[in-house]
């Protein structure tokens, strides 16, 4: 690729105990991309996310973030450095209204923490406004201003995958992890999550979204990796990697 990738996966493996659940993956996502992996059940792609977000480590290869190796960096530290995931068992914090469940999501990329909150009041003060106002930002972005003073756990799940990734953008992140962010939604709340995502894109986000709804995935992603037993068989555009008799095979094969 002409430009300098902001992501840029290189040989990674992952093996658990003798099985490899990811091998010789090379993967690059360009500033403003999205980029989605694809594959049926048990092809490494949650491996994968995880490595990328930093929550697993590599067994082999390498992640780089905006040039610089980020593998040594535990997942906060790089969520500091702008790299957020969203998780598919992520949950809102119940007993916590819809702003707060967002404001927990910038605490990653703020440097007072409890100690500095009690010797440093003045400075937690700051940072805590800082953070209602990147919270307000995100609920905006995300189209939950309304929603904004109500419980979190009253909202319907389509709202609530939007809080999700409100949580998220609450860290400014350049990179956005998303782990099948469309399962467990209806055909409205699927087309409304993805004009979302298309808006996020559309103001510069890079993004890279596992997912197995293949609709979905046609609508948003630049580019495509699919991966099949841990490796990554085809690699492209969608058109592209759809035509791929080893995609099709990998599909029928499986239970995707
Ligand atoms: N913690 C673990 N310990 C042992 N094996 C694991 C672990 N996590 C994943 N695996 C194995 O690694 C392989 C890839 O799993 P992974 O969950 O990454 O696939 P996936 O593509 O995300 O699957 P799905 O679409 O079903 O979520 C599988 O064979 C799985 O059993």
């Amino acid at each position: 690729m002409d430009v300098v990738p902001l992501l840029s996966v290189a040989g990674l493996a992952r093996r658990f105990g003798g099985v490899y659940a990811v091998r010789h993956v090379d993967l690059d996502v360009a500033p403003g991309e999205t980029h989605a992996v694809i594959g049926p059940n048990g092809a490494g792609k949650s491996t994968l996310f995880r490595v990328i977000g930093g929550q697993l480590r590599a067994s082999a290869g390498s992640v780089r973030f905006d040039g610089a190796p980020v593998d040594r960096l535990p997942a906060h530290r790089r969520a500091r450095l702008g790299i957020a995931a969203v998780f598919q068992e992520a949950r809102v914090f119940r007993g916590m209204t819809v702003r707060e469940n967002v404001m927990t999501g910038a605490h990653a990329s703020t440097t007072a923490g409890p100690v500095a909150a009690v010797l440093r009041l003045a400075r937690h003060r700051r940072e805590e406004r800082e953070i209602g106002d990147r919270a307000a930002t995100a609920l905006s972005e995300v189209g939950l201003d309304d929603w904004a003073d109500r419980p979190a756990d009253a909202l319907p799940i389509g709202q609530q995958r939007a809080l999700q990734l409100a949580r998220a953008l609450c860290a400014r992140p350049r990179l956005l992890l998303l782990d099948e962010p469309a399962s467990g939604l209806r055909a409205a709340e699927r087309a409304a999550l993805a004009e979302l995502i298309e808006r996020l894109r559309a103001g510069g986000l890079s993004i890279v979204l596992v997912e197995h709804d293949v609709g979905f995935v046609a609508r948003l992603a630049d580019r495509v990796t699919v991966l099949e037993l841990g490796q990554v068989i085809a690699s492209g555009s969608f058109a592209s990697v759809r035509a791929d008799p080893r995609v099709a095979r990998a599909y029928l094969g499986g239970a995707a």
